[in-house]
């Protein structure tokens, strides 16, 4: 079965020669994109979509999400809106109602958001594990996760529970902990910040997590100049995320984790991605991540929602390219790179295309998967410059329409 989608105004690949096409259409084959060019040389397909004259741009790539919740926080968050500051502690609420929470609840509520996130263009998310803190509640985390999620991280090292010991407590992540959760997830992740994890115990979380099998990402820098994004560098994490607190030294050694990378290519050695969660920043009431420094150094940056009920609760990736273009400088067109390709490379998903049966995510090319977003605009720039507006029009997912 193949669609031929037709008369889009503009088709904002995000592929590795970054094309922008105008008056263009795409063939879907399946789950595959099968061709793309212009709408006067498109082949014949089975079915056919008039774009009217919309944009299409690659699904979001959410690479940053907690999604295996329940309750929220709206107290913390109107305390912080009154001035108190955002602190770690407040995860253990969130905690306390996640493990009340039946696994019947739980798997609804996951599966909610991730439909309410692809009713918004996001067509490939990675979500979190952190909301347990213990053997049983983080393993059923991890497994719900797996049925709702593209991709699992296992974030045990998110909070050391009231009355514990830090130390046992990081034993527990590296031990018992990391064998109940390991069949269901791909990443492991830690909270290194002042009120979460010492430098020395995220150090040990991943390696054990890394001689596991799993691959890494740190959140870091977020309150303040921390050890997480050398940290995170030192391992070779995937990405280091949050970023908020930078110095030189951080910006350059990110910088120097792309010097094996040909992004003309995309190839050679993958560095660390810098993720920017900017709601989780106006949320949190902390400056804007510097993007556009991080781009300028030459460091791979990635745009992601952070979804969860403390710091960041949205999934709106509008409204995060449209904050990044607003307000941290960024092009339409690199804060829809970030947020797209961005995030596949967070993933390690920006490459594969028919041979290799795992097709690359968000960018639009012949083999990679039919991941695809219509705006109800003729521009991309349409997220920026009519910011907050419901623009997503048809979202096709793996080739399936969604919306
Ligand atoms: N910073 C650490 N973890 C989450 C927030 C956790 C919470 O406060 O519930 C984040 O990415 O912002
Ligand atoms: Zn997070």
């Amino acid at each position: 079965m193949s669609t031929l989608i037709t008369n889009i105004a503009e088709l904002m690949t995000q592929d590795l020669e970054h094309r922008v096409l105008k008056d263009a259409a795409v063939v879907i084959e399946g789950e595959r994109i099968a061709w793309i060019g212009r709408a006067a040389d498109a082949p014949a397909a089975d079915d056919a979509v008039d774009a009217g004259g919309r944009a299409v741009l690659p699904g979001w790539v959410d690479s940053h999400t907690h999604l295996l919740f329940a309750g929220d926080r709206t107290a913390e968050f109107e305390a912080r809106m009154a001035g108190e500051q955002y602190a770690a502690g407040g995860i253990a609420v969130t905690m306390n109602a996640t493990r009340a929470t039946s696994d019947f609840d739980l798997t609804r509520l996951a599966l909610g958001r991730v439909a309410e996130a692809v009713s918004q263009g996001t067509t490939y998310l990675e979500t979190k594990t952190g909301y347990g803190l213990d053997v049983e509640h983080e393993a059923r985390s991890a497994r719900i996760a797996s049925t709702a999620a593209d991709q699992v991280t296992y974030l045990g090292a998110h909070l050391v529970p009231a009355g514990q010991d830090p130390e046992a407590y990081t034993d527990l992540v590296c031990g018992p902990m990391l064998a109940a959760v390991r069949p269901f997830v791909q990443w492991a992740d830690v909270f290194c910040e002042e009120g979460a994890f010492t430098a020395e115990q995220s150090r040990r979380v991943l390696l054990a997590c890394r001689d596991a099998g799993l691959g890494l990402r740190v959140h870091g820098n977020q309150l303040g100049e921390g050890p997480g994004v050398q940290l995170a560098v030192e391992l070779g994490a995937a990405s280091v995320d949050h970023v908020n607190y930078l110095s030189a030294g951080d910006v350059e050694a990110l910088a120097g984790t792309w010097s094996g990378w040909d992004a003309a290519r995309g190839t050679g050695e993958r560095g660390t991605v810098a993720t920017c969660l900017p709601a989780c920043d106006l949320s949190t009431r902390q400056p804007l991540a510097p993007a556009r420094a991080l781009l300028d150094a030459g460091v791979q940056v990635a745009l992601a929602s952070n979804c969860n009920p403390g710091t960041s609760y949205t999934s709106s990736m509008a409204f995060c390219v449209s904050t990044a273009v607003l307000q941290m400088h960024l092009s339409v067109h690199e804060a829809v790179r970030a947020a797209t390709y961005g995030g596949a490379l967070a993933l390690h998903r920006e490459a594969g295309r028919d041979a290799d049966g795992e097709r690359a995510v968000g960018s639009i090319a012949v083999g990679h998967r039919a991941d695809l977003h219509m705006l109800n605009a003729p521009s991309a720039t349409h997220l920026a410059y009519r910011p907050g507006m419901p623009l997503t029009y048809a979202v096709w997912r793996a080739g399936v329409r969604e919306r």
